[in-house]
């Protein structure tokens, strides 16, 4: 079977389908976020998709903040270490996010990434922004209160995890996936160069 037979394709459809589900989810669970922290590139589409079934009708949009990870083949790896390391090519910078608050300290933030393979991207991205968050909490004399770390993925892979997230750094945050895959390559929208011919794919997989 050829590589092409085996991807999953995603359409731009099914994306915001999964976004719009995941929306209802969150608002009925955990409530609306204060903040959502977008994952580039794969995150930045669906963070501002979801923003839109977020946000309530006479209110502010929920600002995007855009934090860039990017994993690398850790050439000087052990077998009991992780095998890829986590690159930070871009991070809050908590300077202009005093324009929109105070700190992170007590917000509800929803961290949001196309998709959840190896959940080494996840876990490095959730316990970075909660040691910074307590840092910056430390720093003014505070505890971190209410602060709650959600997460939403349009897909996560059914497969053994690198990682594991730490519930308690959620404090109550939620986990949610668009949908749950197998493991094989996903073809996502906008990695397409033949738009057309990706989402009759798509659609012939029933994800549209
Ligand atoms: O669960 P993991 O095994 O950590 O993999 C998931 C991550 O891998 C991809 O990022 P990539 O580094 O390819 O960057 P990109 O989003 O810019 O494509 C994807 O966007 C996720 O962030």
């Amino acid at each position: 079977m050829s590589g092409e037979e085996e991807k999953i394709y995603i359409s731009y459809n099914c994306v915001h389908k999964h976004c719009q589900k995941a929306a209802e989810e969150i608002l009925t669970t955990i409530g609306k976020p204060d903040v959502i922290v977008a994952i580039g590139g794969g995150g930045f589409i669906p963070s501002r998709i979801i923003r839109t079934f977020l946000k309530q009708q006479g209110e502010k949009n929920i600002p995007i903040q855009a934090i860039g990870l990017s994993l690398y083949e850790d050439m000087g790896t052990g077998s009991d270490t992780i095998g890829k390391e986590v690159i930070r090519t871009q991070w809050l910078d908590f300077g202009a996010l005093a324009q929109h608050f105070d700190s992170l300290i007590g917000k509800n933030i929803l961290i949001v990434d196309e998709v959840d393979d190896t959940r080494t991207t996840l876990h490095y991205a959730l316990t970075e922004l909660y040691q910074d968050i307590k840092e910056n909490a430390e720093k003014l004399g505070k505890n971190m209160g209410d602060t709650k770390l959600s997460i939403f993925v349009v897909n996560n892979k059914l497969k053994p995890k690198r990682a594991e997230l730490n519930k308690e750094l959620m404090n109550g945050g939620i986990y949610i996936s668009g949908e749950d895959v197998d493991d094989k390559w996903i073809a996502y929208p906008w990695e397409s160069d033949d738009i057309d011919t990706h989402t009759k794919h798509a659609i012939a997989q029933g994800n549209n």
